[in-house]
């Protein structure tokens, strides 16, 4: 039987997804020496990662909770789930758009203030219902900041309720532009959508390039009496900016998924408990996908969906496979042939592939690799994990 795996759970995960896992795995939240770790939100930038750790997989979209850049020193992937809990997003943000629009929490809140007799009820909701007045979504117009998975799926709902959409986005895949309606306006830049816009949904990843893309300068560039929502990541808004812009009356609302200290309490903003994926679909589908994406990579070294690796996958036409990370430098698939070669070895399959520092090697050999043989290809320069995967 194949290796009894242990896979180190830091949050709950679906359990329709640790189904996918091969059933002698052992899944658990307080296990030694793991060798693959799977996580949603928990922070583990200060964690100290086991060096029995081969893999980290994200049930989720962002990764800003991981630290990636160490991982690539270390020769490990972290995967991810593109698009899977993006419906999840798109529908909470529709949800914000109407809030937004209808003064639906402070109207909430009135409600709750009410008391006294039925009669009295009635009186004061007739009376007070004036000042929730709100507007109606059909032919206003959305921007969208970010056109991935998540933005994409919202410029599209948001042509479908009669809105108007401009979106930006400078690095669109294929698979996103292709689901854009045509009707979708592109601007030019982040500025251009705020100054058309009267709601305006963040879809970015939190990056150095997107911390605090929402400050009070970009702020002013807004409409009088536009709504911001943020179901992106707390730090990509400035949130004393946004305070300053609601109490000067330049915003009307900011719904966001991030509650802080800054927004407690604020009548303008809405915080929801960062609820964005947290249906039962987004967390299965997340779940799903980053679990079997992880037991290819622990059982036959292939690579789908992750953040910082090339995706690799070659059938298994030999029971004798290495795996191999690698800076991506000139000459090395040359010196792996040659500490193969050297050893005796014919190679049966090969596959190289690189994305940005990162490379990545799977090699199928006809016969089985001594030890000294993957310590000599450990000690190649450049050479940053090199596993060893008979079937
Ligand atoms: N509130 C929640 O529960 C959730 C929040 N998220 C957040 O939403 C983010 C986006 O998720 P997805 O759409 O699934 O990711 P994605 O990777 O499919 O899309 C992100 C898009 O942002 C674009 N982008 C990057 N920098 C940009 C910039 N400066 N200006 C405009 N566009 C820029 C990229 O080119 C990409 O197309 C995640 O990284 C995560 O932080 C994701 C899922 C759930
Ligand atoms: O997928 C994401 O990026 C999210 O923010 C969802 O986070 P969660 O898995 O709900 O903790």
């Amino acid at each position: 039987m194949a290796e009894a795996r242990k896979i180190l759970t830091l949050n709950a995960i679906s359990a329709r997804g640790l189904a996918r896992l091969p059933e002698h795995y052992v899944v658990g939240g307080d296990l030694a020496d793991p060798d693959a770790i799977l996580v949603r939100s928990a922070n583990m930038h200060e964690m100290e990662i086991p060096t029995s750790v081969c893999a980290i997989g994200r049930a989720g979209a962002g990764t800003n909770n991981i630290p990636v850049k160490k991982m690539s020193e270390r020769g490990l992937p972290v995967f991810n789930a593109p698009g899977a809990n993006a419906n999840a997003v798109k529908e909470l943000v529709i949800a914000g758009m109407l809030m937004g629009a209808r003064n639906l929490v402070p109207a909430l809140k009135f409600v709750e203030s009410l008391d006294g007799t039925d009669e009295a009820m009635h009186k004061a909701t007739e009376a007070g219902k004036k000042q929730f007045a709100g507007m109606e979504l059909p032919g206003r117009t959305l921007g969208v900041i970010g056109l991935g998975a998540i933005g994409s799926h919202i410029a599209e709902a948001a042509i479908r309720l009669g809105m108007n959409v401009v979106g930006y986005d400078p690095a669109i895949t294929v698979d996103a532009a292709w689901r854009l309606p045509s009707q979708v306006k592109r601007a030019e830049n982040v500025d251009d959508v705020l100054r058309t816009a009267d709601f305006v949904t963040l879809h970015v990843p939190l990056l150095d390039a997107t911390r605090n893309l929402i400050n009070a300068q970009r702020l002013s560039l807004m409409r009088s009496g536009a709504v911001l929502l943020n179901f992106a990541r707390e730090g990509v808004v400035d949130n004393a900016a946004v305070i300053e812009a609601l109490d000067a009356g330049k915003l009307h609302a900011y719904i966001c998924d991030f509650p802080a200290n800054a927004l407690k309490g604020h009548p303008k903003v809405v915080a929801l408990p960062h609820l964005g994926a947290s249906t039962e679909e987004a967390e299965e589908n997340c779940a799903v996908m980053v679990a079997e994406q992880l037991t290819d990579y622990l059982e036959n070294g292939n690579i789908l969906n992750s953040v910082n690796f090339p995706s690799v996958a070659m059938p298994r036409e030999s029971a004798f496979r290495l795996a191999i990370a690698n800076a991506n430098v000139p000459n090395m698939v040359g010196q792996i042939s040659s500490v193969l070669a050297a050893a005796g070895l014919n190679i049966h399959n090969m596959v190289n592939k690189s994305k940005g520092d990162m490379a990545y090697t799977l090699v199928d050999v006809d016969s089985a690799v001594a030890g000294s043989v993957i310590a000599q290809l450990n000690a190649i320069g450049g050479v940053l994990g090199v596993r060893y995967l008979p079937a």
